[in-house]
């Protein structure tokens, strides 16, 4: 498979049974990203991107197409077919994914759940606890709040905390749902930097933004969709 990931007519249509309605989110959507690429896809609210991403994620079915991808364990895979057992794994090792919002879990700190990002891939202890210290250094959250429970943290923090936890592991492939729509300039560009970090490494990455020169000077390539459909891709 020449490709780290390949999306071929992807599909999705959801179905409002109160309302007896079927919404096309999006339709005959073709992508493909090599090792290290990163693609950006810009559109408008509704037009179908956040449901690109969860297809690939998993959290979606889709109706019809495929998307393939060259996992470092089960080779090449489609992961419209992949089983539950193989979902979780290549989400805990291979597959990130950072949405707008940080679903935080009851007790448990920010310095717990961004290590419990790392030992869940089984990375020794104390090298979780060193790379989990770095990263919430990395993204200025006040020491005072690590062993502090999220749930009472600010928008901003809270953010800046799961774009800390998915980022940590290193990815493979990184799949960005607007990360920076509403943090300030000095957090966009402390992800900026982690960004281009995780490029150099080689991870493999597909994000939306909104902020079109934040994704300019990031992206190989960008798209942008439009009532469920991609227009053609532009090269930088
Ligand atoms: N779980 C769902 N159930 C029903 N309809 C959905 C669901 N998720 C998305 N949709 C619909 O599918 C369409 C595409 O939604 P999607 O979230 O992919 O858009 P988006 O481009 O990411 O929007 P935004 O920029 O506002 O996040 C919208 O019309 C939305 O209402």
């Amino acid at each position: 498979m020449e490709h780290l990931l390949e999306i071929k007519n992807l599909s999705k249509i959801f179905t409002l049974h109160n309302l007896g309605k079927k919404i096309h989110a999006v339709s005959g959507i073709d992508i493909s990203l090599k090792q290290g690429e990163f693609i950006g896809i810009t559109g408008k609210s509704g037009s179908g991107k956040s449901t690109i991403l969860k297809s690939i994620y998993g959290t979606y079915k889709i109706q019809e197409g495929s998307i393939r991808y060259n996992s470092k364990k089960y080779g090449p895979i489609n992961l419209t077919t992949a089983t539950a057992r193989e979902m979780i794994y290549l989400r805990k090792h291979e597959i990130g994914y950072v949405s707008q919002f940080l679903s935080v879990m009851p007790r448990t700190s920010a310095r717990e759940l961004v290590k419990q990002s790392l030992m869940e891939m089984g990375t020794p202890q104390e090298k979780a606890d060193w790379e989990t210290e770095k990263m919430l250094e990395h993204f200025e959250l006040d020491k005072e709040l690590w062993d502090s429970y999220p749930a009472t943290f600010s928008g901003g923090e809270k953010l800046r905390l799961n774009i800390a936890r998915a980022m940590v592991k290193r990815p493979r492939l990184l799949l960005l749902d607007e990360p920076t729509a509403s943090l300030d300039l000095d957090s966009k560009m402390k992800v900026k930097v982690l960004i281009e970090q995780l490029i150099k490494e080689g991870t493999t990455m597909l994000g939306i933004f909104h902020d079109l020169e934040f994704m300019e000077n990031l992206c190989d390539r960008e798209y942008s969709m439009q009532n469920g459909m991609l227009s053609n891709s532009i090269s930088y």
